[in-house]
This record gives C-alpha cells, structure tokens and sequence, in this order.
C-alpha cells in the first residue's frame, strides 16, 4: 500500500500535523495529513488530492520527490505500508479538518513529543534531520 504524506510549513515556522478522528485505526494520534494513493494516481497528484479532501486547501509541493520514507509489514502479515512524505510551504486556502479530528500547528520539539502512529514517528525523526542536515531553519 503506497501512503502519501504532507508536512506543511506555516510562514511562522510552525508545522501542521492531524489528529486522527478516534473511531479510526491509530484514531487520537498525531499524523502528518494524507492518505492512500489510489492505483491510477502517482503519488503527487495522490497527496494534493488528499490535502484537499482532508484539510480543504490547494497544496503547492515544494517538490516532487519526498524528503522521509518509512514503511513496515502490516501486523496481519499483508501488505507492506510505504508513506512518503512531501514537504509544502505554500497552499491555498486556511487549513481545517474536514474528517472529524482536529488540526495543531508545532515546532519541531512539540511534534517528536506528540504520540504519533508508529511510521509517523519516523518521518518526523527523518524529516527534522534532513532538514538539519541541510541546514535549513527547523522554526
Ligand atoms: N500515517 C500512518 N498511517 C498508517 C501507519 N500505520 C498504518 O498501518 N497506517 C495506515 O495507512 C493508511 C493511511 O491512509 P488514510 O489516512 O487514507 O487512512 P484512513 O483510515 O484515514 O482512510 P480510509 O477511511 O480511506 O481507510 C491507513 O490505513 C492507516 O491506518 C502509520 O504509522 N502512520
């Protein structure tokens, strides 16, 4: 299953992330918004398509290679999750949550503290330390 992410980065700094409505798998924990690419979309087309659906906002990616990966086998031994995740710096439209959870803005040491899905802790660690190892302002 190919899984496609957005972290979004607010003019102040400040990161959005989404909380998963509670009746969901992983429902309550803190993700980056996105979802799964359908068969016929690539993965861009994917996450601009989910970013609209769950936050209403027209999102430009800063790039069309994602900046993290992380991926498991699913615990009933199916299929493997990939997510790749996508920065963006520039949309259009005031993010809400359109799916019933809720949305926060953050710094980068807020969202290593919220409790995330498993494959959300990763991209978070990944992301923070390639933007460090790029030396691009984390705030
Ligand atoms: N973000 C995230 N998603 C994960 C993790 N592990 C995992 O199995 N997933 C699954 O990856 C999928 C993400 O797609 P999604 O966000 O569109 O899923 P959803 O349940 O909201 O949508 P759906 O109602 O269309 O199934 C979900 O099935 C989610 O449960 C994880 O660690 N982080």
């Amino acid at each position: 299953m190919r899984v496609v992410a957005g972290a979004l980065q607010r003019q102040d700094g400040l990161w959005l992330m989404h909380k998963r409505p509670l009746h969901k798998q992983h429902g309550g924990l803190w993700e980056f918004p996105g979802g799964k690419a359908e068969v016929y979309e690539n993965q861009n087309e994917a996450l601009i398509r989910e970013l609209h659906e769950e936050l209403g906002i027209k999102a430009v990616l800063d790039s069309h290679s994602s900046i993290a990966e992380a991926r498991h086998a699913s615990p009933t031994g199916g299929e493997k999750i990939v997510i790749a995740l996508y920065t963006c710096r520039y949309w259009v439209g005031e993010p809400q949550a359109l799916e019933g959870g809720s949305i926060g803005w953050f710094t980068p040491d807020e969202i290593n503290k919220l409790d995330k899905p498993p494959l959300d802790v990763v991209l978070a660690e990944k992301l923070f330390e390639e933007l460090a190892d790029k030396g691009l302002q984390r705030r």
